[in-house]
């Protein structure tokens, strides 16, 4: 059981120049073994509500459910999953012992097996002894993703994961995290600043605004799955990247077009899979 709720919840971070309210009156309801993006422009608590979901942070006011019990518990039971943009690795490990961190310390046994695949997975056969100071951005960042997937998480929640890849990498492991999530039906919840990226992966795309930071849209995607490059070329998913576009653009006060996803390039061309 890992359908999410979070009801009515706040968070007020206390700083040297005063409070910070980053989320306010959230109220969200997301099925188990769905996979969600929170998108909206910075700093409108998108990473504040994925720490709370993971039990890394506390609401100050409201709660949030997962699978009808606090995060703390499935976080105990070492099953959710995170990686966030600082790729944070153990700079004296190898890429597959940085990989098995995740399921060691939930005091589970490491599947070695399992650990090369992820390695394979995420694209960095001949890393798997390499340290991460040996490794690009892009490549420690990947470490991270496969050392969330390697628990086999009730819970996967992944903030920016591709954000340092070049579009053609990106697009790939787009569709390897949605084979991969297929596969382990891992509730998920991305943070993304693409809007093609968003549409691509999700089963809902949830629009956040600012000042406070809260969450004004949510869009359901259709599109079957699994979802591959054809679709990244299509008329309907082109169209519905510019209705989230729009509609993210109406929550943040902008121009109808971003930067994030400029009208009729939300994909790279020529993308195979
Ligand atoms: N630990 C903290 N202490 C004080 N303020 C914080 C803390 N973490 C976040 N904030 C503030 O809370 C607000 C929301 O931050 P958050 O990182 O959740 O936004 P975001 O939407 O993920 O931003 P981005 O897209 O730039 O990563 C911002 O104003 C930020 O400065």
């Amino acid at each position: 059981m890992s359908g999410i709720s979070v009801r009515g919840a706040s968070k007020v971070y206390a700083g040297r120049h005063g409070e910070t309210v980053a989320l306010e009156g959230v109220d969200l309801e997301l099925p188990e073994h769905s996979m969600t993006a929170l998108i909206g422009a910075s700093g409108c608590g998108k990473s504040t509500l994925l720490r709370l979901l993971g039990d890394l942070e506390q609401p100050t006011t409201g709660g949030v459910l997962v699978g009808g019990r606090p995060p703390h518990e499935l976080r105990r039971q070492g099953r959710i999953g995170v990686a966030f943009q600082d790729a944070a690795l153990l700079p004296w490990q190898s890429v597959r012992k940085n990989i098995a961190l995740s399921v060691r310390a939930s005091g589970r046994k490491v599947d070695w097996a399992e650990v090369d695949h992820l390695v394979r997975l995420v694209g960095l056969e001949g890393f798997a002894d390499a340290r991460p100071g040996q490794l690009s951005g892009g490549m420690r960042q990947r470490v991270s993703i496969a050392r969330a997937l390697a628990l086999r998480p009730q819970l996967l929640l992944l903030d920016e994961p591709f954000g340092a890849l070049d579009e053609l990498l990106r697009t790939q492991m787009n569709i390897e995290l949605q084979r991969i999530w297929l596969e382990q039906r891992s509730t998920t919840v991305i943070v993304t600043h693409s809007v093609g990226e968003a549409v691509f992966l999700a089963d809902r795309v949830v629009i956040m605004g600012a000042r406070p930071g809260r969450v004004v849209d949510v869009v359901d995607v259709p599109f079957p799955r699994p979802r591959d490059a054809e679709l990244l070329r299509s008329a309907d998913y082109h169209a519905l990247c510019d209705e989230v576009s729009a509609r993210l653009a109406a929550a943040i006060g902008g121009e109808a077009t971003t930067p994030a996803a400029p009208a009729g390039a939300h994909a790279p061309a020529g993308v195979g899979a």
